[in-house]
């Protein structure tokens, strides 16, 4: 049985994942954890009735009642970065979902998890079909070097480009050389028209109600043109990325970026 306390269970994601290591035979929930709750216990909310799980509004009051396996993260990007290291400080194997860490960011839990001998987990997302979106750009863009990236979210998401974008485009750029795309002597006449740069592709952010995770990823050259598209209609979506994860996390001895190294 894997030990879970899940991050942010009150938010969007967290809420889905909190359902499914309740569902699930193999883990057990033994904490959850979100400053903006106000109960002791999940049992005193509606929809968790049957669940006898402490509630901890501080990761502090948490380490100090429960000991868990695996810490899953759907918070916010400004403390995402320190709950991972908190985990790893602590051999807590973090399975986190959050997106926003800088590649130097990732870096240094690589580095910390290799200290502590703890597995873990940062995929910036968990759908497979996400997962094959971004091998499939990263196999044509070897063809097609010119290429756009366009993601659409709900308007409820804090950070542009999202993570699923920034993984594609350094996924591309490992088998692309930097490229300036579009004319060189092109001009926006409105600042942002022409999306973020990363190494020359252009990425993209709708934000919109009623979306829930797509991206797009465009590639052009002469005479043709393919496009590759995922599109999550629902964040159960995420589920078996992050299952899947909670399970591989526990056997390994550092901490990896993108859920398509454990697939
Ligand atoms: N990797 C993936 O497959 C996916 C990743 N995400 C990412 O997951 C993150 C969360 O997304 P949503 O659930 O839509 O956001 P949300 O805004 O619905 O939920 C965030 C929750 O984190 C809580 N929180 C804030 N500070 C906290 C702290 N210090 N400790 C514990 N909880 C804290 C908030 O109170 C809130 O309940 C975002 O970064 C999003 O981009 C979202 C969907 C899929
Ligand atoms: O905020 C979201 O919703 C999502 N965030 C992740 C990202 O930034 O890529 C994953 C997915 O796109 C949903």
């Amino acid at each position: 049985m894997i030990k879970i306390v899940v991050a942010g269970f009150k938010g969007k994601m967290g809420a889905t994942a909190t359902q499914m290591v309740i569902d699930r035979d193999n883990f057990q929930l033994v904490g959850v954890l979100d400053p903006h709750s106000t109960e002791s216990n999940l049992n005193q909310i509606g929809q968790y009735s049957q669940t006898d799980v402490p509630v901890f509004q501080t990761k502090e009051d948490l380490i100090e009642s429960v000991q868990p396996d695996v810490w899953i993260d759907f918070t916010i990007p400004a403390v995402a970065f320190e709950n991972t290291k908190f985990a790893l400080k602590r051999k807590i194997a973090p399975v986190v979902g959050t997106t926003g860490f800088s590649e130097e960011e990732v870096k240094q839990l690589v580095g910390l998890s290799q200290q502590q001998q703890t597995g873990g987990l940062i995929a910036p997302n968990f759908a497979v079909g996400a997962v094959l979106m971004m091998e499939f750009a990263q196999k044509a863009a070897k063809y097609f070097p010119d290429v756009e990236i366009l993601e659409l979210h709900h308007d409820n998401k804090l950070d542009a480009p999202s993570g699923t974008a920034i993984k594609t485009a350094e996924m591309i750029a490992e088998v692309r050389e930097p490229k300036v795309q579009g004319n060189p002597a092109e001009e926006e006449l409105i600042p942002g028209a022409r999306g973020a740069d990363y190494q020359g592709m252009r990425i993209h952010s709708v934000r919109l109600p009623g979306l829930i995770a797509h991206q797009q990823v465009q590639f052009g050259s002469l005479g043709e043109g393919l496009t590759i598209r995922h599109d999550s209609y629902d964040r159960s979506s995420f589920m078996t990325g992050v299952a899947l994860g909670c399970e591989k996390v526990v056997g390994l001895s550092q901490l990896v970026y993108g859920l398509e190294k454990l697939l």
